[in-house]
């Protein structure tokens, strides 16, 4: 439980009362402003599969249930945010997991873009496909410089589906948006910022976390029934869009993994990430 994070004792380090909540995901709450740092932390790469989706998703409600004044996502690799949903999890997929892994993603997306408190993702490094989709569903974005981040679906094989189109659309341009998607491109840092696909550059880790909490802090005079009431109505119809037809995305989704032309491009995708090394 967040609860017992936010009471007021004396801090082990200096800004932050450190706890960890699983393995996966870990909260760090910072007790004089109540904004929380929360850390991805699968590696090598943040691969989501179920555990981490659903440890990440739970680490959001128990924010949301404890009034949390503001979330900083982070990661706890050297260079890398979040490189999508594990890859392994969708080649030659068992279907039952296959299955959970989608709908744990829709979970995590509906409390995450919803939040009703300010949300920020601190990208120390590459945030592609799914990573992309994490950066997204936040309202505030700054990356170091390097880094790469976008949607490669189609790249893939695959389409992504009206939530996460949803999620860009939000942040870019009718125009980039399409370019974006139909290329499955992925920027590079200063690109991104170009198109505005991220808000700020910063030259470290640190300065990432620095950045997103003044981001945070210009939320203080703001009520925060008046932010949760304005962000639900911004953001509401994307979100019921979704809640309306979770089984037909999620049949999309198995559908478009399944096609045997996908399963052709994954196994080359992996072997290439794997030769990388050799
Ligand atoms: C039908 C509706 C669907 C709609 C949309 C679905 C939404 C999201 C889909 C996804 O998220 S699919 C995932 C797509 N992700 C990627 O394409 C990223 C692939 N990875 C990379 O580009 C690179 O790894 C990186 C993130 C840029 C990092 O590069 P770096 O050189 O630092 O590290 P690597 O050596 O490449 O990787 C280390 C290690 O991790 C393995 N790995 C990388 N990415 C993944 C992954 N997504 N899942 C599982 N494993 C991954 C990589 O193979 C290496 O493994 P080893 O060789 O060390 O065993």
């Amino acid at each position: 439980m967040i609860s017992f994070l936010m009471r007021r004792t004396i801090p082990r380090c200096r800004a932050y009362s450190s706890q960890t909540t699983s393995e996966l995901t870990k909260v760090e709450v910072n007790e004089k402003t109540g904004v929380a740092v929360v850390t991805l932390n699968r590696p090598p790469v943040n691969g989501l599969n179920v555990a981490a989706l659903r440890s990440l998703e739970k680490v959001i409600g128990d924010l949301e249930t404890n009034k949390c004044k503001g979330l900083i996502l982070s990661s706890s690799s050297k260079n890398i945010f979040c490189a999508g949903l594990d890859l392994t999890e969708i080649y030659k997929p068992d279907q039952e997991k296959l299955k959970s892994l989608w709908t744990a993603f829709q979970d995590l997306w509906i409390k995450l873009y919803g939040a009703s408190f300010p949300t920020t993702a601190a990208l120390n490094g590459h945030a592609i496909a799914g990573g992309c989709v994490l950066a997204l569903s936040c309202d505030y974005r700054v990356m170091v410089p390097n880094s790469s981040i976008g949607l490669n679906e189609t790249e893939l094989g695959i389409s992504p589906t009206a939530w996460i189109i949803a999620s860009m659309q939000n942040v870019l341009s009718k125009r980039s948006v399409e370019l974006a998607l139909l290329q499955g491109r992925i920027y590079k840092t200063n690109q991104a910022l170009e198109i505005g696909l991220i808000d700020e550059i910063a030259n470290d880790k640190d300065e990432t976390i620095k950045k997103c909490e003044e981001f945070i802090a210009k939320y203080s005079r703001v009520q925060s029934l008046a932010f949760s009431l304005t962000k639900r109505e911004l953001r509401g119809k994307a979100i019921s869009e979704l809640t309306s037809n979770r089984q037909g995305d999620l049949q999309f989704f198995v559908d478009s993994i399944n096609n045997p032309s996908v399963q052709k491009f994954l196994e080359k995708y992996l072997q290439s990430l794997k030769s990388k090394k050799n």
